[in-house]
């Protein structure tokens, strides 16, 4: 099968560098400088114990050829419309797309954008760009999880399995996409509201932590998921992850980077509205976070 890997980041760069090696053939997209680096220096991955250097077929979107059986995009989630539309004229009916985007309406957008069989996916890891062309990924932590279709769900499963890839088939893909969700849309709030690592959140902001998992469960009830058993979960994670460990979402705020604030709060606030639902956490360090990027 052809397979297009779109962004080659922390998420994307680890997932072609591994599937590089499968019988498969990866065509990788990124721009810039870091595409540049990969196309003369190909790509390197820096985990804790190894590094190790693939060769990868690296082009920018604009360059994109023939056609492809899976799409797999890797972007932040502001960049995924954009994206999918680049490739759109790769793709039919017959191909596959996953957004491994944080948030919760990825598949949905990309439902909208192509008649492709859609995934519904979400991943773990903890990986980032470390300078053009590398890519540092920390610890153990790798579990890619998708559901959906079940031909496409057997396909993209057989290729995780040749490249040696983790991932998980739950029973119930919404449900788990929004469990991940969960967590991260209100610790990537409360990290960034505070400008403070998730263990300083939990220990200092416990209640609000609480009162805004529940918001957050509470809009996930209005599209059929239940989630609520998450809220003890997530603060029972925030309690045990070291002491230096934030989110992206403040680190992209500290650095002052774009943000996924719209996905991992705004989507929050705004789905609320629309069900009526009160959210009043959840919306006033939405509108503090958008005050405070535009200062
Ligand atoms: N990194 C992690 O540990 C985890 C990340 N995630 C989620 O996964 C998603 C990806 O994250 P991550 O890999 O860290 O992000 P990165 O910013 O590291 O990687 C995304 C890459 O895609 C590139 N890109 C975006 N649009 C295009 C385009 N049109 N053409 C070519 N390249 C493009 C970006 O380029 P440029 O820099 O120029 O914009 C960037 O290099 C996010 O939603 C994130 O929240 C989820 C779990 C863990
Ligand atoms: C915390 C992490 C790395 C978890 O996978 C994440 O998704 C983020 O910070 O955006």
């Amino acid at each position: 099968m052809r397979i297009a890997i779109v962004g080659l980041g922390g998420v994307g760069g680890y997932l072609a560098a591994s599937l590089v090696k499968t019988s498969h053939k990866v065509a990788g997209f990124a721009r810039g400088e870091h595409l540049a680096k990969i196309q003369t220096s190909g790509l390197k991955i820096v985990e804790d114990e190894k590094e190790w250097q693939v060769n990868l077929c690296a082009k920018s979107l604009q360059e994109a050829d023939g056609y492809f059986d899976i799409v797999i995009f890797c972007v932040k989630s502001y960049d995924l419309e954009e994206s999918c539309k680049a490739i759109a004229s790769h793709i039919d009916s017959n191909s596959i797309l996953i957004s491994f985007s944080n948030g919760v309406s990825n598949a949905d957008l990309l439902r909208e954008l192509s008649d492709a069989k859609v995934l519904e996916g979400c991943i773990y890891i903890l990986s980032h760009i470390q300078q053009a062309g590398v890519i540092c990924k920390k610890g153990d932590v790798f579990a890619a999880v998708f559901g959906g279709d079940k031909d496409a769900v057997q396909k993209l499963s057989s290729v995780f399995d040749e490249a040696n890839l983790r991932y998980k088939i739950p029973s119930d893909i919404k449900a788990a996409v929004w469990k991940k969700y969960i967590f991260i849309s209100a610790f990537a709030t409360l990290t960034t509201y505070y400008d403070a690592n998730i263990r300083d959140v939990y220990e200092n902001h416990y209640n609000e932590a609480k009162a805004l998992l529940r918001e957050i469960a509470e809009v996930a009830q209005t599209k059929g998921v239940d989630i609520y058993d998450e809220i003890e979960n997530s603060l029972q994670t925030a309690g045990k992850v070291p002491y230096d460990s934030s989110t992206s979402m403040h680190l992209d705020f500290k650095n002052r980077k774009r943000d996924e604030l719209e996905t991992l709060s705004g989507y929050i606030v705004k789905e609320a509205k629309r069900n009526n639902i009160e959210v009043p956490f959840m919306e006033k360090m939405y509108l503090e976070l958008q005050k405070r990027r535009i200062s």
